[in-house]
């Protein structure tokens, strides 16, 4: 054992180990595994899950600090990340700066261009005022030469007027000329003197139409100078106005041009300012924006190095992050050579197990019938030390044997009858501990698990001890009587066959007082009244009605037994200041399936707490007490009786006469064992 459970022995030696044992007791034994081996092969087994569970646990934590790290790196990263956001953010806002002061750059150039064309554009409409000066002028010298040429055109017309008057002077002369011519040829044209006068009349006409006419004319010519002086008046006025305004614009635009020279000249100058401390501005800026680049360059230089000592961090990191990864690879693969190593092996114990499963169905079979050669009904005696204040010489007791032998002597009789030999099972001597006591029914509880009916109870007089074997004067283990002792080996072999059977465990408790039977588990106590079942329900139940609650552990049961033993019927007697007054029964009733073959088995343990068998007159009963003794007295014999024609194997078993051998019927018959 001691080898096998070494600390250092490897999983390999373990099964080697488990593999010889099975071997050495398959070659030797035919097959027949022993008690103590299951129980080894069992042990190592549990050392096997035990160190898989821990290497599970290991590599499970293995894992955990992988992810802390890769959580570790993936929080720098995300800094990082978040730095180098930062210092881009910063190095946006002096770019915007950058911009917006690029931006002023260019509005300021912009306005010297605009303030440029306005200067252009002013000297451009001073040449277009001199321009307009010069054609003035022009107009004013065309005006000049027009009015010359009036001048002149009068002069003409004067001419003109004069020639006209000669021509009149010449016709006054020709006219002259005719009237002597006339006058000479008076006579000679009479004839002729009327187409003379006719003529004289007509040329007369004509004289006066070329007199109309010529008058027409000098009018013409008179209204024609007149309007010709008028015009060279208008225009001599038009002109002197032309020059007054000439004169006037000229001014105007001198003291336009001078004003807008001066404006200018402001312009310029504030331009130039403007200029000029735009150029500041620009040179300040330029000398923050260099200062500030500076700054950046400087801010650039310290997160470059930043940056390239976190990147030979990371690289670090990463180096570090591999060497893990390939720790872990190697790690994993030597775990996975392990595992696949286990994973044969597991198999090997599958198989193993296979056997086993099949070894310990015999070993079942075998151990129960061992149990049945023991006896199915197995009388045990216990020895009650004396109470304090009981005399210790009064002792009846001779002899305990080792084989169950008892000789009780009565100092009464004499003689051959003054002492009885008496033979059980077992005799446990007023020196026996709880658990002597325990161990010999001990392995009926296993028997219960494969399917078999146990029925434990302690039949006594009052007094004698009953419910202190049973139930235990206390609830320290050391103290714990046969009821817990029992039902925490149930539980602890059920949990140690989990993976071979699946087990549900359900628990009634009753009671038979005066050939009644009552539910101490139900709330409703006094008005419950049971009935019994005479065969037994598929479910295993005799009392179906009984409350049947499912428990999982010891501590489940004792509660349940707690509220079952406050419900209980007691009353005091002369022999026992707190006696049981009625029979109570506690029924834990186990389903098993197999998880394999899925097969059912059902086994119930009948923990039983006879009430005191005392002679009815040395308890000092009457009335009630006096019933209630006799009830009990009653069932005592009928379940003595069905336990003698069961032990004699007799034919009739009168099961009927009490209500106590009918509850525990199924556990007082084949398969089963009663203590
Ligand atoms: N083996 C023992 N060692 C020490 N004291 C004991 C032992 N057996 C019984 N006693 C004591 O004897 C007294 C009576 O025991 P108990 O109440 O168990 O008797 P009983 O048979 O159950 O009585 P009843 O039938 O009236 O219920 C108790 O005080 C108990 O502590």
């Amino acid at each position: 054992m001691q080898v096998i459970f070494s600390q250092n022995a490897s999983t390999q030696s373990l099964l080697t180990v488990i593999n010889g044992i099975l071997d050495e007791s398959i070659e030797r034994k035919k097959g027949e595994i022993p008690h103590r081996v299951v129980y080894l092969l069992r042990k190592v087994v549990q050392e096997i899950e035990r160190r898989l569970c821990i290497q599970a646990e290991h590599i499970r934590n293995q894992n955990t600090i992988i992810k802390t790290r890769e959580e570790k790196y993936l929080s720098k990263i995300k800094a990082l990340q978040v730095l180098v956001n930062g210092t881009n953010e910063e190095n946006q806002m002096t770019v915007n700066l950058l911009q917006v002061v690029k931006e002023e750059k260019s509005q300021i150039e912009e306005r010297q261009k605009l303030s440029e064309q306005n200067v252009v554009r002013l000297i451009k409409e001073k040449e277009n005022a001199e321009n307009m000066i010069a054609s003035l002028k022009e107009e004013m010298e065309v005006m000049e030469k027009r009015n010359r040429l009036h001048e002149k055109n009068v002069v003409q017309l004067i001419e003109e007027k004069e020639s006209d008057e000669n021509m009149i002077s010449s016709l006054k002369e020709k006219m002259e000329e005719m009237n002597s011519l006339h006058e000479q040829n008076v006579g000679r044209l009479i004839k002729e003197k009327e187409d003379g006068q006719n003529m004289i009349s007509r040329l007369k006409e004509e004289m006066e139409e070329m007199n109309r006419l010529h008058d027409q004319n000098a009018h013409q010519l008179i209204k024609e100078k007149e309007d010709g002086q008028n015009m060279i008046s208008s225009l001599k006025e038009e002109m002197e106005e032309m020059n007054r305004l000439h004169k006037q614009q000229l001014d105007q635009f001198e003291i336009k041009t001078k004003q807008m020279e001066e404006k200018l000249a402001t312009k310029v100058k504030e331009f130039e300012l403007h200029v000029l401390r735009s150029n500041m501005k620009i040179e300040e800026v330029e000398t923050t924006y260099q200062q500030k680049s500076q700054l950046w360059n400087k801010k650039e230089n310290i997160f470059h190095n930043y940056m390239n000592s976190q990147q030979l961090y990371v690289k670090g990191l990463n180096i570090s992050s591999r060497s893990i990864k390939s720790d872990m690879y190697a790690f994993q693969m030597k775990w996975r050579d392990e595992m696949s190593n286990l994973g044969s092996n597991l198999k090997c114990l599958v198989d193993a197990a296979d056997n086993y499963h099949k070894v310990l169905a015999e070993n079942q079979k075998l151990f129960n019938e061992v149990q049945e050669l023991r006896g199915n009904i197995r009388v045990y005696c216990r020895v009650r030390p004396f109470l304090p204040g009981q005399d210790k010489q009064s002792t009846t007791i001779d002899y305990i044997g080792e084989s169950g032998e008892l000789l009780i002597s009565n100092p009464l009789k004499q003689g051959k009858d003054g002492q009885r030999m008496f033979k059980f099972n077992k005799v446990f001597s007023s020196f026996a501990s709880q658990a002597d006591v325990f161990s010999d029914t001990q392995p009926l509880i296993r028997s219960v698990l494969d399917g078999f009916n146990v029925c434990i109870f302690a039949y006594g007089q009052t007094g004698s001890g009953k419910t202190y074997t049973m139930s235990g004067p206390s609830t320290s283990k050391k103290d714990w009587g046969v009821n817990y002792r029992a039902l925490n080996d149930l539980f602890d072999i059920s949990l140690n066959r989990r993976n071979i059977f699946s087990y549900e465990v359900g628990v009634q408790m009753v009671e038979i007082y005066n050939e009644q039977v009552r539910d101490l588990l139900s709330n409703k106590v006094a008005q419950k009244r049971l009935g019994i079942w005479s065969t037994s329900q598929p479910n295993g139940l005799v009392l179906p009605d009984a409350s049947l609650y499912p428990v999982k552990s010891t501590s489940d049961v004792l509660d349940l037994m707690e509220i079952g033993l406050a419900n209980r019927a007691v009353g005091a007697t002369a022999l026992n200041e707190r006696s049981s007054r009625s029979h109570s029964i506690l029924t834990v009733h186990v389903r098993g399936v197999d998880v394999k073959t899925g097969s059912i088995s059902r086994g119930c343990l009948h923990l039983v707490d006879l009430a005191g068998s005392e002679r009815v007159e040395r308890s000092e009963a009457t009335g009630d007490r006096l019933k209630e003794a006799q009830h009990i007295n009653k069932s005592l014999s009928a379940l003595g009786d069905v336990i003698f024609a069961l032990a004699q194997k007799n034919a009739h078993v009168p099961y009927r006469n009490s209500k106590l051998t009918q509850v525990l019927q199924s556990s007082l018959g084949n398969r089963l064992f009663t203590c």
